[in-house]
């Protein structure tokens, strides 16, 4: 019995009479009735009152909202119940007496009573709940305007503020003298000044640079023969024009040049060179050696305390260095826009740096941090090994020849810039106002993205991914022109739109629907969202933190309502217990694997989109085609996303021949659900091969291939369309893309993350018989052979069992079951087909289509070995064919590779037919976004005579040969 009152703002004292709470009382409290549940008398006076004044309302038939009383904060749900005596009501066993004909007559009674009194009454109140609500969204859409109108005006004045900040520091000549020193102490921070030095002596202190007038005999600096090549010394021969100068090189060769083109031979010493003068300065290779060549460039930064007082400079060639002032050459004449001087590879950069400048977006960097970086047109990882001011020093990992490089930290080569300039570029339109404003006050520096070392580079894993050809990469070392990929896109981190809903802050509660409401969750609307952010756009947050202790690192779920969550078991009780809607909320939406990123996305330019959705909308998620490399569209195919039996195949969907599960927990518990059983009884027959007993879907993933088959619920169970043993029925969640390769056609990847044991998609076609004259050839079809091969395996298995047992020999697991060779060869691939082999199957089901529980364990040496399933089916009952060439699915495009990433599984969901399996593709491993989705065709090499096919997976496995 608990000693508390249920209200968990009582303010009553402690040792107050409590009282059975009833279950009205209980809603109003929005606690879940309990019969141990108490309350005070003064909080169930409090309900009380609230209840009667909500039915003389209801009766007198005015608006409830008009009741002061009535609270958001406390009342979430009300609940009208028939009786508070459930406990009763559970107590009763079945009755075996025969019925009362007054009882019998009761649900009729009550149903024409609601009619006639309450009913009228909830129609009154839906009609003032529909006016108020209307009522109350055109005020606040009235609210919002007024607030636009405030930021407008808001956004401007912040501008002008800035505009005026700014404007001294353009003009700026500061005086470096002091420096302030904050000293971090555990919980105290300690301000100190101390004098700074003064200017170097050979730097300048102001002054406005005046350009000397060049006359014959003059040396200079000239651009001899590039202006990406050293500029050499040269003497003034004489003046073609006011800008124009025949010059001499010291070699002998004249040539006559633009004054651009030309650098005085000293140092300027009456003035400092402003940011955005054209200069020439001695660059220092470190990879090579300290060279002692000029070359041009722009002065980025000026010189101040906190570079050491260097200038910085962007060199033409897309390098950045800090150089002295004696280490520079003022060019003797620019243009009025200098960006319109410096070489087109940095000329857009340039222009926007000094535009913007003192405004820079650079990225925040710490010693050892890793980050992702462009070289040489490739996304590679990249650790920080030094820092100096506004430059970092990179060491680029994982690539053949070491490569360490000083980079200015506000490149776009540094993805985090990369990644905001685009999503800038992407938000502008919705975020007009304050964008501007936010651009300039919060965001000078670009909090570094937490990478390990160890984590997987986009570029040295599957795909080599490609930045967006229409991106210059200004600070790039070589300067290639960029040849099309077939895999040119980009990674891009989603952000969740500022008005999606976000946790409340954690009070004490029981989770009940009430948790989710707020959310307004619409699976229906998520068909553009990447499966695995759907819950943060709809009141989750989702967290990375490393535990203290084990250094480990976890994956943390915020729900709406303010609980954290770090496993599956947990969130999936939280769903169930808020289960909003449908459940369509589904636990597979989550994933606790700190590898995959849910905001990961795979985004290839759009004029590489060729196709918007090749399903037509006949799938859940868009199915782009993208192709970077030519004008090439796929051919026309049907596009079905059922397998389509042609005429001559007996596919028989009616539900009778099959049995259906009686769950009501949602096939939580494996043991209790007769479809779940059905998995495991088909396994339970090679027991020495697949172990254990946790088998098939794990809270919707696969982690491995079930040889034995699945059976999913079906149409005849009672659990929801959702349950946990419901997979691959469900609608396509995976965001798909068909793109072409430049070798192997067409092929698809994800768009995505995929965690490891997702469900991908089907693979359908037209269901035909063996010998049907009208196969399509064999390039996309695949054999239905589960029997056959189950069969014949099974034969193998057990010749193979019985010596192995025999030599004490103990089994693998079901992830290590690898067929021993001689199995493998019965296994051969007789046609260059996708061999799509399950292998085990439980030999005891009917193939009339009802399927039974297999009880044969014992008996099936002998038997199979005897009589096969297959001698007992009529002649046309053997291997169909699934010829997806002329209608098909996405799943017909899946390309081949020796290291696979996906595999197929044999799933029963509307037949217990064991011909016709649905055929299925699952995650092997964590797939990042923008990587090719790939199976294992398992032909065997030279097994067609005279057909020989080259493999182009290009994974580190290869094995050269298809067929
Ligand atoms: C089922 S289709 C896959 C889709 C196909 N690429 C297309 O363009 O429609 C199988 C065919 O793709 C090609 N293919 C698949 N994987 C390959 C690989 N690793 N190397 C070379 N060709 C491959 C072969 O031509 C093979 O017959």
């Amino acid at each position: 019995m608990s000693k508390q009152c249920i209200n968990y703002y009582c303010k009553s004292k402690r040792n107050e009479e409590l009282y059975a709470a009833q279950q009205s009382v209980c809603n109003y409290y929005n606690v879940r009735y309990k019969p141990y549940r108490r309350v005070c008398r003064a909080c169930m006076k409090k309900s009380t009152r609230f209840l009667n004044k909500i039915s003389t309302l209801l009766k007198n038939q005015k608006f409830i909202f008009d009741d002061d009383s009535y609270s958001r904060k406390n009342i979430n749900i009300i609940e009208l119940s028939d009786s508070d005596d459930s406990i009763a009501d559970d107590n009763d066993g079945p009755s075996t007496s025969y019925p009362n004909p007054q009882t019998t007559k009761l649900p009729e009674t009550i149903h024409a009573m609601w009619n006639k009194t309450v009913k009228p009454l909830v129609t009154v109140q839906k009609e003032k709940i529909t006016n108020y609500l209307i009522s109350e969204r055109s005020q606040l859409i009235a609210g919002i305007e007024q607030i636009k109108d405030t930021m407008t005006e808001l956004d401007n004045k912040l501008k002008n503020m800035y505009d005026k900040i700014y404007k001294f520091d353009k003009q700026q000549e500061f005086e470096f003298d002091k420096e302030m020193n904050i000293v971090d102490t555990n919980d105290v921070c300690i301000v100190s000044t101390k004098m700074l030095p003064g200017l170097p002596k050979d730097l300048p202190k102001g002054g406005r640079v005046i350009r000397p007038l060049l006359k014959m005999g003059d040396q200079v600096y000239g651009m001899k023969d590039s202006q990406l090549q050293p500029w050499v010394k040269a003497t003034i021969k004489s003046a073609v024009s006011d800008t124009y100068f025949n010059i001499i090189f010291d070699d002998g060769k004249e040539i006559i040049l633009n004054n651009k083109n030309l650098a005085y031979i000293n140092t300027l010493n009456e003035a400092q060179y402003p940011v955005g003068s054209r200069v020439i300065a001695k660059f220092q290779d470190m990879n090579i050696q300290l060279t002692d060549k000029f070359y041009v460039g722009v002065v980025a930064e000026p010189p101040k305390y906190l570079n050491n007082f260097r200038y910085m400079i962007f060199f033409d060639d897309g390098y950045t260095q800090y150089v002295y002032h004696k280490d520079i050459r003022l060019v003797c004449g620019e243009s009025i826009n200098i960006s319109d001087d410096v070489h087109e590879n940095i000329r857009e950069f340039v222009k926007i740096y000094l535009q913007k400048y003192p405004e820079r977006l650079m990225v925040k960097f710490n010693k050892k941090q890793v980050v992702r970086a462009e070289l040489d047109n490739r996304w590679v990882l990249a650790k920080v090994t030094n820092l100096d001011a506004s430059l970092v020093q990179l060491k680029f990992l994982y690539v053949t020849n070491e490569r360490t490089e000083w980079m200015y930290r506000g490149s776009n080569r540094l993805s985090p810039i990369y990644n905001r300039i685009n999503s800038n570029n992407q938000d502008k339109h919705i975020r007009s106002t304050m964008g501007d404003v936010i651009k300039f006050i919060n965001q000078p520096y670009i909090e570094l993205e937490n990478l390990t070392e160890n984590e997987e580079s986009i570029s040295n894993v599957d795909s080599d991914i490609q930045k967006d050809n229409d991106l210059a990469f200004p600070f790039n070392s070589t300067r290639k022109k960029h040849k099309p990929q077939e895999n040119d896109g980009i990674i891009k981190i989603i952000k969740i739109p500022s008005n999606c809903p976000k946790p409340l802050s954690y009070k004490h509660h029981q989770c009940s629907l009430s948790c989710m409401l707020r959310v307004h969750y619409d699976y229906s609307k998520t068909r553009d969202t990447n499966v695995l952010s759907i819950p943060l756009h709809f009141g989750f947050t989702r967290l990375i933190k490393t535990d203290k202790d084990s250094k480990l690192k976890k994956v943390i779920y915020t729900t709406p309502c303010g609980r954290e969550i770090n496993d599956k078991q947990t969130m999936y009780k939280y769903l169930k217990e808020t289960g909003y809607g449908n459940n369509t909320m589904t636990i597979d939406l989550f994933d606790f694997d700190y590898l995959i990123n849910p905001l990961s996305s795979f985004s290839v330019p759009e004029k590489y989109i060729r196709v918007h959705d090749i399903s037509y909308e006949m799938e859940f998620k868009t199915i782009s085609v993208a192709n970077s490399l030519n004008d090439l569209v796929p051919k026309h195919i049907t596009y079905i996303t059922k397998r389509k039996p042609t005429p001559g195949v007996n596919l028989n969907l009616d539900p009778k021949f099959l049995c259906g599960c009686d769950c009501t927990d949602n096939c939580q518990d494996k043991t209790k659900c007769s479809c779940w059983q059905l998995t495991y009884e088909s396994k339970k027959n090679y027991p020495n091969i697949i172990k254990g007993t946790n088998i098939g879907y794990n809270y919707k993933r696969l982690e491995s291939p079930l040889y034995t088959g699945i059976f999913e619920c079906n149409i005849n169970c009672k659990c929801t369309k959702t349950c946990l043993n419901r997979v691959v029925q469900e609608p396509l969640k995976t965001s798909l893309q068909l793109f072409l390769t430049e070798k192997k056609g067409w092929g698809v990847r994800t768009l995505t993350d995929i965690p490891k044991g997702t469900f991908v998609c089907t693979f359908v076609g037209e269901v035909r018989t063996e010998n049907d004259e009208a196969i399509n050839g064999d390039e996309y079809s695949a054999d239905l052979d589960f029997l056959k091969t189950v069969e014949g395996f099974k034969e193998g298995y057990e010749s193979y069992v019985a010596e192995e047992e025999s030599e004490n020999c103990t089994s693998t697991s079901d992830e290590e079951f690898n067929p021993p060779s001689k199995i493998k060869n019965k296994m051969n691939v007789n046609k260059s087909k996708m061999s799509l082999r399950t292998n085990l199957q439980n030999t005891n089901t009917k193939i009339d289509g009802k399927h039974q529980l297999s009880k044969l364990n014992t008996q099936k040496k002998v038997e199979s070995k005897h009589k096969s399933i297959i001698e007992h089916l009529d002649k046309d009952c053997g291997v169909h064919i699934l010829d997806s060439k002329v209608s098909g699915n996405i799943g017909r495009y899946f390309n081949h590779s020796c290291d696979p990433n996906i595999f197929i599984q044999n799933v029963f969901v509307d037949t217990h037919d064991l011909r016709f399996p649905w055929i299925a593709y699952f995650a092997l491993k964590n797939i990042s976004a923008g990587t090719e989705l790939a199976w294992n065709y398992n032909y065997i090499i030279g097994s067609v005579p005279n057909k020989k096919m080259k493999c182009y997976c290009k994974t580190k496995k290869c094995k050269i040969r298809l067929l």
